[in-house]
């Protein structure tokens, strides 16, 4: 005879006794679990009880405030999207804190002895990654309530031999704690390194700025030994040899601990690098330059410090938002666009004939970027007359380029997208066709676009990388009639509740869970 199988109510039973034994642990009245995640003290009350049905994010939630997990889900349970697609989208959408500024800022607060306090965190899975990876290592951390307030505590000593290896193998920010390891710790193995398959990156730049502060790495199957000489520093300025945000970043972070002056020439000054040098600057690490190709950083060797730091706007999630205007043709205002990071874009959809409206500049919680709400109104584009391609900020934002594949199909004319610099990306790009994109791959990094389109509805696999991911599933907000993507966890890496804020302007977008 069949064994019966345990009813959803026994489930939510069980769960709901862990949470209440994990709370009563951390010492926690519902109330203030409540507050944490952002619900009532009544709605924590059925969840203890078993009477509530709980969500896969909701239960994410709860494990990061109690800092337990709850339930082991094993492979992340796949999720879906079912779409229906055609209606125009409208209201107003506020843009968050950047995926990028995140993981750096996270990686930073290793330098720091004191408590970093952090506003407005992106709840999102790449700094989920980041976060079990330092709890293992012995930091303490607590969202402090539903804005996403994230308090960092590090510990006297790091517990590096404790190390999540599953947690840090997915994520390849996990690069970025070369530097503030290499301060307190002669010898080290960190487990590397995931993120999208976007084909091969290099990290060879990193270890060639690293050297200078004594670092030397050995990488074998999966893992860096890194060994670190001490007191060696930079005798003479170090030049990057690609001007790459995390490598930029690594250079900053080892000169911020450095007892002398470093110069790093050829520095990415993009949005997460400018973000990174104001945090540190309230670490009381002087940096000359933020903004340009040389930092002049004047290094503390012990920084000791309680800081509250408040990220900016992400430029790419504001570039993603715009693009759901533009392919449903609708009228949408994005508050918080950090203006000075999409300047470039905007200049090319101005070309390509975008109406929008934007309002006067203001500053962002961190006191130095400039913010924007745009306003974009329904316009007939047309196909640039050159290729679309990126280039290190001021260019066109690396991974704003795929929303161009997207924009030129929209557009009347041939459009060329050229993406120099990942292997793998721009192949993702051909999937629209499955919605009815003309889109050819001229060779792995340039696309044709042929435009406009007449969207239809499709299934789609989500591609195992980010943005061409939120491309995807943008065409399907465009494309009339049904459609589906398929296991998109992949876009919780770098967004928080995507497919909820889109449905809040309108668009019809159900989750669906399991096969
Ligand atoms: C956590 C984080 O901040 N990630 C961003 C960061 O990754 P990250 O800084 O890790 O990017 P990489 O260093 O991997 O650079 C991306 C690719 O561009 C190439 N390259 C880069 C710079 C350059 O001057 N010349 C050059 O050839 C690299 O060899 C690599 O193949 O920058 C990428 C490029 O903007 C973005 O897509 C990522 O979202
Ligand atoms: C490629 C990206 O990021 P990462 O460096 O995290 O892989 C991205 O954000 O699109």
């Amino acid at each position: 005879m069949a064994e019966s199988l345990p009813r959803t109510e026994d489930y939510l039973r069980r769960i709901g006794t862990l949470i209440r034994d994990a709370r009563k642990h951390r010492n926690l009245t519902q109330a203030q679990l409540a507050d944490v995640l952002g619900t009532s003290q009544s709605a924590v009350n059925r969840i203890e009880r078993g009477q509530q049905n709980i969500s896969v994010e909701m239960l994410t939630r709860v494990s990061d405030a109690l800092d337990q997990q709850i339930v082991s889900l094993g492979q992340p349970t796949a999720m879906h999207l079912r779409v229906r697609g055609g209606s125009r989208l409208s209201g107003s959408i506020d843009v968050r804190t950047s995926k990028n500024a995140g993981v750096a800022l996270l990686c930073a607060a290793l330098l720091n002895k004191g408590t970093t306090t952090l506003r407005r965190v992106a709840r999102i899975e790449e700094v989920h990654r980041i976060l079990e990876v330092l709890h293992s290592m012995g930091v303490a951390y607590r969202w402090l309530n539903p804005d996403n307030d994230l308090e960092i505590v590090p510990p006297a000593r790091l517990r590096l031999d404790a190390i999540n290896e599953d947690a840090a193998r997915r994520t390849r920010s996990i690069i970025m704690f070369l530097a503030p390891l290499l301060h307190d710790h002669p010898e080290f193995i960190l487990p590397y390194a995931g993120g999208c398959d976007l084909g091969t990156r290099t990290v060879e730049p990193h270890m060639t700025a690293l050297r200078h502060f004594g670092l030397s790495v050995k990488a074998t199957t999966g893992e860096y030994h890194a060994t670190v000489d001490p007191g060696r520093g930079p005798s003479k300025p170090i030049v990057l040899t690609e001007r790459g945000d995390t490598v930029t970043e690594n250079a900053i972070m080892a000169a911020a601990r450095f007892d002398g002056v470093t110069i790093i020439r050829n520095a990415s000054s993009n949005y997460m690098v400018q973000d990174l040098c104001f945090y540190l600057q309230k670490l009381g690490v002087a940096i000359d330059g933020v903004g340009t190709t040389t930092l002049t950083v004047h290094g503390r060797p012990v920084i000791d410090r309680d800081v509250d730091y408040a990220p900016s706007e992400d430029p790419i999630e504001a570039m993603s938002l715009i693009t759901a205007a533009i392919v449903t043709d609708s009228e949408i205002t994005v508050n918080r666009v950090p203006i000075e990071f999409l300047e470039i874009e905007l200049a090319v959809l101005e070309e390509m004939g975008l109406d929008y409206r934007r309002t006067e500049e203001y500053l962002a919680a961190n006191g130095n970027t400039r913010l924007v709400d745009i306003t974009v109104l329904p316009s007939t584009l047309n196909a640039p007359i050159d290729k679309i391609h990126p280039m290190p900020f001021p260019g066109l934002n690396i991974d704003n380029l795929p929303f161009f594949a997207l924009i030129a199909a929209c557009a009347h004319g041939t459009t060329t997208i050229h993406d120099w610099v990942y292997d793998n990306r721009a192949i993702y790009l051909t999937e629209l066709k499955k919605l009815g994109a003309h889109v050819t791959l001229m060779d792995p990094h340039r696309v044709q676009v042929d435009g406009p389109t007449r969207w239809t509805g499709g299934e789609v696999i989500c591609p195992p990388a980010l943005r061409p991911a939120v491309v995807i599933l943008l065409a399907m907000l465009a494309a009339r009639g049904n459609s589906t993507l398929r296991n998109v966890n992949v876009i919780h890496r770098g967004y928080e509740q995507l497919a909820e804020r889109l449905s809040l302007l309108g668009a019809e977008i159900e989750i669906v869970t399991g096969g």
